[in-house]
């Protein structure tokens, strides 16, 4: 039985004081006894990491946290990077790999992104592998082959065991941040055929463990026909994740129609 999934990505927003305050915010309101059907996550960036690990820790928040990315590196000379490793020791969860704005404002291929899934392995954090196609590939009829393929090249090398934790998120690069939401048959669609190719590559066992995402333009207003196809496992919500108000409820949603 898969566990609804919530992930937040602030991406490149919220300084640490303002993470603080929000982290505040949704701890309030999530946090009666109830509410363990669905897992929450955020995902700050960096430099907020520190400050949103005291205060979920101190306060034994039901709240999970990862980053946004890692170096595909351990250590050494790699200016501007952050290593699994680092990411361990600030216990993060999960580190999102693959988003499309990394793979379209930093030229992330699908060999950095394998690299980087392997990293986190190595520093046993949960990948949370993004893929998904832009307008183009959509309107031509190629958005389930572009999503399967960039599922088998980021999962190289990757065993198993590993491949029955990971997450997968599906973001249609052209449903992020515009306000058009895929419709929950096309979320579906894509959804399945990423399960069913995960029974390919690996078995039957690692594909009903998998839980996979939908993100882009989720909303209160949309969340709940999203979740309720059967092979969406949750939602990775960008810009909604900021709005204390609007996050809760999309988790408070995503907990009755998990
Ligand atoms: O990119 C996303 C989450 O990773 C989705 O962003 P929006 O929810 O702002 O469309």
């Amino acid at each position: 039985m898969r566990k609804p999934l919530i992930a937040g990505n602030w991406k490149m927003n919220l300084n640490h004081l303002e993470a603080i305050a929000l982290v505040q915010k949704l701890a309030f309101a999530l946090n009666d006894k109830d509410f363990d059907k669905v897992e929450v996550a955020v995902l700050p960036p960096f430099t907020d990491l520190r400050s949103v690990q005291t205060l979920i820790d101190g306060d034994k928040l039901r709240i999970v946290y990862g980053a946004q990315d890692l170096s595909p590196h351990e250590a050494g000379a790699y200016t501007g990077e952050v290593s699994g490793a680092m990411l361990a020791k600030l216990g993060c969860t999960f580190v999102t790999v693959g988003h499309s704005e990394r793979r379209e404002y930093h030229r992330e291929d699908d060999d950095l992104v394998n690299t980087k899934v392997l990293a986190a392995f190595r520093h046993s954090i949960t990948p949370i592998l993004c893929v998904g196609e832009g307008l183009p590939v959509r309107q031509a009829g190629g958005h389930v082959a572009y999503s399967v393929s960039q599922l088998d090249g980021a999962l190289r090398k990757v065993t198993a065991e590993q491949a029955q934790s990971i997450v997968v998120a599906y973001e249609p690069v052209w449903a992020i941040g515009t306000g058009e939401v895929a419709t929950p048959e096309d979320a579906q669609e894509v959804c399945g055929a990423l399960r069913t190719r995960l029974a390919e590559l690996y078995n039957p066992e690692v594909a009903a463990a998998v839980r996979i995402l939908y993100g882009g333009s989720v909303k209160s207003g949309n969340i709940a026909g999203i979740m309720a196809q059967p092979d969406v496992d949750g939602a990775l919500v960008g810009g909604a994740s900021i709005d204390a108000g609007e996050y809760v409820k999309i988790c408070r949603l995503g907990e009755s129609s998990g």
